[in-house]
C-alpha cells in the first residue's frame, strides 16, 4: 500500500473553505459572505476597466517577451509601489533607503519579510493583534518565527482596546517585531484613529519595537489610497526603520494573479541594499523569481496618470458600494427591531463586519438561511447587495431572537 497511507485529512482552511462549502450548497439564496473578495451589486466578481485596458495594451505590445524576471521582479513594478504606499514625495525614497522586492501577493510578502527577518533580526518573536487574519500565525511560524499576541479588538465595545494595546506593547522585550495592519482590520473593521497610531508610533520606537505592517486594503478603508497609507507614513517620516508587505489583490481586483510586494525601509541606503542582497537569498530557493503578467498590469496603470486616476475613481466605487451595504443592513436590522445594538456595522470600515455573532449562531444561519460566513462572525460586506441584504437581515434578527 501507499508510503502516505498515514497521512491524514487536513480541515479545510477557515476562511477558504468557506467558499468550499457555499459552492457544494444547491440552495438557490445561498449567500457567500466569507472570502475577503469584492463582488457587483450583481454578486459577480468584478476585472476593474483600467484591468482590461492595461491587459489589452500588454496584449497589443508585441515586444513584450515570457523571460525570467530578476529574482527582485519588475524594476519599475517595485519602484511604483514603493511610490503607491510611502508617497512619491517620500524622504526615505529619495534617500534610496528603501528597498522593494516583488512578492506573490500580500501572502508572499509576509511570508518572504518573516523568513528575512528569522534569519538576520535579534529577536525572533512576532507579536500580532488579538484577533488577526487567520493565516498570520501560520504564516510567521513557518517562517521560523515565535508568535506572541497583542489585545486589540474589545468584544464589549466592539472597537479597539486602545489600553490593552499599550499594555501589551508596552510590555514586549525591546526589538520585538510587531505586526500592524496598515487600515481595515480584518476581521474587526476597526482602526486607531490618527491620533492613537502616533501614540503607538511613540511607544513601539521607545523600545525600538520593529513594526511590519500588512498593506492589504490600501484604498478600500477610506476610498482614498493616501489616506489609508498614513499609518505607514508616519513611521516612515521619523526616520526609523520597519517592514511593509503590500497586496494588490483587492485595491486592484487581482486576486489570482498573486501581486504584491515586500518593502524593507532602512536607515541608509547602503543597508537597504544589502538588506536587498540577503532578499534575494530567500526569494530564490522558494518560487526563484515571481510571476511576469499581474506586476505587469500593475505598472502599466501606476506609472500613467490617466490610468491611474482611472483607477482611484473604480476603487472608490468599489468602497463606496461597501459603505452603502454597511448602511442597508444597519437599517434592516433597525427595520425589523433585532435586538442588541448593531451600530458598529456602520462604525467598522474596510470590508469586513465583525458581527459579534457566536460560532453557534453562524452555524444557525448557515444551516437555516445558508449564508456562508467565518464562524468567527465575520461577513465580508463586498458579498452583499441590495437585493440580498433583506434575507441575511433576515438570518441575523432570527439568530438572535
Ligand atoms: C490582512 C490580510 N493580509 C494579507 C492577505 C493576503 O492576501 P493575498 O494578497 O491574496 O495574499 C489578506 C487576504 N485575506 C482575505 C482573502 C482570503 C484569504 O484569506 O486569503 C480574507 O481574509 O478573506 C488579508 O486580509
Amino acid at each position: 500500500d501507499s508510503v502516505f497511507s498515514h497521512v491524514v485529512r487536513a480541515p479545510e482552511d477557515p476562511i477558504l473553505g468557506v467558499t468550499v462549502a457555499y459552492n457544494k450548497d444547491p440552495s438557490p439564496v445561498k449567500l457567500n459572505l466569507g472570502v475577503g473578495a469584492y463582488r457587483t451589486e450583481e454578486g459577480k466578481p468584478l476585472v476593474l476597466n483600467v484591468v482590461r485596458k492595461a491587459e489589452q495594451m500588454l496584449l497589443n505590445d508585441k515586444s513584450r517577451v515570457k523571460e525570467y524576471l530578476p529574482i527582485v521582479g519588475i524594476a519599475e513594478f517595485n519602484k511604483l509601489s514603493a511610490q503607491l504606499i510611502f508617497g512619491a514625495d517620500s524622504p526615505a525614497i529619495g534617500e534610496n533607503r528603501v528597498t522593494t522586492v516583488q512578492c506573490l501577493s500580500g501572502t508572499g510578502s509576509l511570508r518572504v519579510g518573516a523568513e528575512f527577518l528569522a534569519r538576520h533580526y535579534h529577536q525572533k518573536t512576532i507579536y500580532i493583534p488579538q484577533p488577526t487574519w487567520g493565516n498570520h500565525p501560520k504564516v510567521f511560524t513557518l517562517a521560523g518565527l515565535s508568535v506572541k499576541t497583542y489585545r486589540y479588538y474589545d468584544p464589549t465595545t466592539r472597537g479597539l482596546n486602545f489600553q490593552g494595546l499599550l499594555e501589551d506593547l508596552g510590555s514586549t522585550p525591546s526589538g520585538s517585531i510587531v505586526l500592524l495592519h496598515a487600515c481595515a482590520h480584518n476581521p474587526t473593521g476597526v482602526d486607531p484613529t490618527r491620533q492613537q497610531w502616533e501614540q503607538i508610533r511613540q511607544l513601539m520606537r521607545s523600545k525600538a519595537l520593529l513594526p511590519f505592517f500588512d498593506s492589504a486594503y490600501q484604498g478600500f478603508a477610506s476610498g482614498n489610497l493616501d489616506e489609508d497609507a498614513q499609518s505607514i507614513r508616519m513611521f516612515v517620516a521619523d526616520g526609523g526603520e520597519c517592514f511593509v508587505a503590500q497586496s494588490y489583490a483587492k485595491n486592484m481586483g487581482l486576486y489570482g494573479e498573486r501581486v504584491g510586494a515586500l518593502s524593507v525601509v532602512c536607515t541608509a541606503a547602503d543597508v537597504a541594499s544589502k538588506v536587498e542582497s540577503q532578499l534575494k537569498l530567500v526569494i530564490r530557493p522558494m518560487f526563484s523569481n515571481p510571476p511576469i503578467h499581474g506586476a505587469s498590469i500593475v505598472a502599466t496603470i501606476l506609472k500613467d496618470s490617466n490610468m491611474f486616476n482611472e483607477w482611484t475613481i473604480e476603487l472608490k466605487a468599489m468602497a463606496d458600494r461597501i459603505i452603502s451595504m454597511r448602511k442597508q443592513l444597519f437599517d434592516a436590522l433597525r427595520a425589523r427591531g433585532t435586538p442588541g445594538d448593531w451600530s458598529h456595522i456602520i462604525k467598522q470600515i474596510g470590508m469586513f463586519t465583525f458581527t459579534g455573532l457566536n460560532s453557534k449562531q453562524v452555524e444557525f444561519m448557515t444551516r437555516e438561511y445558508h449564508i456562508y460566513m467565518t464562524s468567527d462572525g465575520r461577513i465580508s460586506m463586498a458579498g452583499l447587495s441590495s437585493k440580498t441584504v433583506p434575507h441575511l437581515a433576515d438570518a441575523i434578527h432570527a439568530a438572535v431572537t
